[in-house]
């Protein structure tokens, strides 16, 4: 188990960047850290790492305590890899090389077969040969990913690992990735503000904000149930409006979340709005409208004429749910 006990951190220049920050990961667990830039999601993994030195709280894999610069010469524990946003790689070297470099086998043939086997998750064995400094920068990541998983880490810590990546292939990576990655039992922490890394793979989520962790939980409950406005907004645009203005039967202001997708544009009754723009989004249109004042994101299937007056609505099911979490 990898454990985070009472760790806060600020960097020289005095700044507290981390306050108080407890978390356990089982062995074998894949847990996402999510927060808005800047947040201080790199700063917990070179901690955890054992690249920043802490004055106050610890961090252990099993019994072992991590230390920091001030112990270890080389920064880093041989059983954990730290893929950082800076790839460590040859780069006159062939790919095939960067990744072979680290494979602990003897015999050539299980050495071959276990490259190939990396280079295929990384969709890369077209470049097999090629040397590191003639790939983009996405393909970088890629063998960077491979190089670190060719040294078996125990505990892998991952820093928006799909950062440079295109669309096009990012989704079959991170299927090929985290699959692999459960099938090792390798314990993962990613840090990412992607919430696709994270909603399909991650067993748990810790949200960072402010130097805090503000929510720990399932990927599911924490989009179904988000405690505020800042973890909704994680996930896409979210609003947060008085249930009365929807439903007036209802004798409550308090206020819900909704995500945009969840209201629908109704004929006379709900949440009376004017719409202020529209913006194609290839399945539907992502409204933006006012209501006293304030910008409402919702969902549409065609684009609305600027000044319209609509009136929104939410399903009981969704009203329920958010009113079950406050
Ligand atoms: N070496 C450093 N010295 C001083 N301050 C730093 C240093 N590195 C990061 N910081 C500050 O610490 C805070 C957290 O940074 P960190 O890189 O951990 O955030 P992050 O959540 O990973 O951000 P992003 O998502 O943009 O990568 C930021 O305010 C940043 O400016």
């Amino acid at each position: 188990m990898l454990q985070v006990d009472h760790v806060s951190f600020s960097y020289e220049d005095g700044a507290s960047v981390l306050e108080n920050i407890n978390l356990k990961v089982a062995k074998g667990e894949h847990v996402s850290i999510i927060g808005e830039s800047g947040c201080g999601k790199s700063t917990l993994l070179k901690i955890i790492y054992g690249l920043l030195h802490i004055e106050v709280g610890e961090v252990y894999w099993n019994e072992n305590q991590v230390l920091g610069p001030l112990h270890n010469l080389v920064p880093g524990e041989p059983y954990m890899k730290y893929l950082s946003q800076d790839f460590d790689l040859m780069p006159f070297t062939t790919v095939e090389e960067n990744i072979s470099q680290f494979l602990s086998v003897f015999e050539p043939e299980e050495l071959q077969d276990r490259t190939f086997e990396l280079l295929e998750m990384i969709e890369m064995t077209k470049f097999a040969k090629t040397k590191v400094k003639l790939l983009s920068r996405g393909q970088q990541q890629r063998v960077a990913l491979a190089r670190v998983l060719a040294q078996e880490p125990k505990v892998l810590l991952l820093d928006e690992p799909f950062s440079n990546i295109d669309n096009f292939r990012k989704n079959s990576l991170r299927r090929n990735l985290f699959g692999y990655l459960r099938r090792q039992k390798i314990t993962v922490l990613t840090a990412t503000h992607d919430h696709m890394d994270m909603l399909p793979f991650a067993d748990r989520v810790v949200v960072l904000k402010d130097r805090f962790i503000v929510a720990k939980d399932s990927p599911k409950n924490l989009y179904e149930h988000p405690k505020d406005l800042y973890v909704a907004s994680l996930f896409g645009e979210a609003n947060k409006i008085p249930i009365n203005i929807v439903k007036s039967y209802a004798d409550t202001k308090r206020r819900i979340i909704v995500y945009a997708h969840e209201f629908k544009v109704s004929g006379k009754s709900g949440l009376e709005c004017v719409v202020k723009g529209a913006y194609y989004m290839g399945g539907h249109y992502m409204i933006v409208g006012i209501y006293e004042g304030e910008d409402i994101y919702f969902h549409h299937d065609r684009p609305l004429e600027v000044g319209k007056v609509i009136f929104l609505n939410l399903s009981l099911e969704t009203i329920n749910q958010r009113m079950s979490d406050s």
